[in-house]
């Protein structure tokens, strides 16, 4: 019992150095480190929660850090300090692993990578870690800094949150961000029905319940969906219930020709198959062929056959011989949605990052506008909260072209537990994390008009 524990830590150490020195995705690389270290199943929940704790919580923990450690941080060896980071992660917010244990290993660990002098500094700042607690976050003295370090998330990140959404809703959106993601399952309505879906996965060792916001999906409480044979056969779909929402604003009706412009690996797409009931036309584009591919496999899988995968760049698209009914642009993002899944997102992307993208979706915006017919919708989503990637843009996009207009049906579309999430006009739907049990998205829908005398008025 004792080895296997030290195991999963090493491998967690192992992990998040490589998180840190490939600039490589947590949940690849886990996956990856998952397989290689040959772990046994028991221990995989405690390594995802090590990995991800410590990922989540670094700027808070290295505020301890600081505090017992003699030397300063940036001259410890990257091992030692992501070992101590993840000690002190187990031991201020995971009750299940004994404190001595924690420690214990994590000596064994220095001794074994280092040396003596090493192990004895892991030693005694985990000891003080341990009699005095953490230190105050209020000996901070400005309140975006400290809510930056206390909420884990970079400065300039809370900087732009608190400009766009005030303090108290930036904290809000900080401190849903620590907590752990719903893990949520869209069942294939156009296959089977819910109850018998529920049954199958039961049967399967996999325990479910009702979503209470969004009527298409279950929420997975006990299991691994991905190995049962329910998903292998196309019965459930892993999705976040936020993602659902797009396909629901999307409102695709069988028999219609669609676009998805920025489609792969397929979540959304397959989502609007099923509610086209697999008849008409669905091109899901992707600027990455080796993307592509992974939508027909998913097709496969569900059982479905209208998805056309083509690889192209939407920014080109220009004129369609043939209109599309419904556009949906989910758009290229800085993803600051989605930190509950992926912590390492807020560590990795840069403040810059968001004017580089912003221009790349404003390009796709303006090409695929000229694929829509007229009164034609276009769906614009992304999976992040900030207002210059979503509100901002859509605002820019509106100034520039005169047959488009904010279209307000999405009370008409949306299930009613969202609607309260839906701004004034009908036309948009921010979700933040912590709200509805689903990462923070952004939905907007907008009308091409009719007619030229529809454009004048
Ligand atoms: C948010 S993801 C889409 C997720 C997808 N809709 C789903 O539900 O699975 C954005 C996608 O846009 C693609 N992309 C980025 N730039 C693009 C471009 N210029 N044209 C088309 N696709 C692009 C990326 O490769 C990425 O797969």
């Amino acid at each position: 019992m004792k080895k296997q524990e030290a195991t999963v830590r090493e491998v967690a150490l192992d992990t998040l150095l490589k998180i840190e020195q490939q600039q490589a995705y947590s949940n690849l690389l886990l996956n990856d480190m998952i397989k290689s270290s040959k772990l046994a199943k028991v221990d995989v929940p405690l390594l995802t929660e090590i990995v991800y704790g410590t990922i989540q919580r670094q700027a808070s923990l290295d505020f301890v850090l600081k505090h017992f450690s003699k030397k300063p941080l940036d001259k410890l060896q990257d091992w030692v300090l992501v070992l101590l980071r993840l000690s002190v992660y187990q031991l201020l917010h995971l009750d299940r692993v004994p404190d001595h244990a924690i420690l214990n290993e994590a000596v064994t660990i220095a001794n074994k990578r280092g040396h003596k002098g090493i192990s004895g500094m892991v030693n005694g700042i985990l000891r003080n870690v341990l009699r005095q607690g953490a230190p105050s976050f209020d000996s901070i003295k400005e309140p975006i800094e400290r809510l930056a370090v206390k909420g884990s998330h970079p400065q300039w990140f809370v900087n732009r949150l608190v400009d766009q959404y005030g303090f108290d809703e930036a904290e809000k959106i900080v401190f849903a961000n620590l907590e752990h993601p719903v893990s949520s399952i869209r069942v294939n309505e156009f296959k089977s029905d819910k109850d018998t879906i529920k049954e199958m996965l039961l049967e399967e060792g996999v325990e479910v319940e009702e979503s209470p916001f969004m009527p298409h999906a279950l929420r997975v409480t006990r299991g691994a969906v991905q190995h049962t044979d329910a998903f292998k056969e196309g019965y459930v779909s892993i999705q976040d219930e936020g993602s659902m929402l797009v396909a629901l604003a999307l409102d695709p009706k069988p028999g219609e020709r669609i676009l998805d412009a920025c489609a792969a690996p397929g979540g959304k797409s397959m989502h609007i198959a099923e509610l086209m009931q697999n008849e008409g036309q669905l091109i899901s584009g992707d600027i990455h062929k080796h993307k592509v591919e992974l939508l027909e496999a998913q097709q496969k899988r569900l059982g479905l056959s209208i998805i056309e995968g083509v690889a192209q760049d939407a920014r080109k698209l220009d004129e369609a011989s043939e209109p599309f009914d419904r556009v949906l642009v989910d758009a290229p993002c800085s993803g600051l949605g989605v930190l509950q899944r992926k912590p390492d997102i807020k560590w990795k992307k840069k403040e810059s990052d968001i004017s580089r993208l912003q221009e790349i979706q404003a390009d796709i915006l303006d090409a695929v506008w000229k694929t829509l017919k007229p009164g034609g919708r276009l769906i614009y989503s992304t999976c992040t909260i900030d207002k210059n990637e979503n509100d901002h843009q859509i605002t820019s996009f509106l100034s520039k072209h005169s047959d488009a207009s904010r279209d307000t049906s999405l009370t008409a579309v949306l299930p009613k537990a969202y609607h309260s999430a839906i701004g004034e006009d009908g036309s948009m739907v921010q979700l933040l994390p912590g709200q509805f049990g689903t990462d923070g998205f952004f939905i907007t829908s907008i009308k091409k008009a009719e007619t030229i005398e529809e454009v004048a008025e």
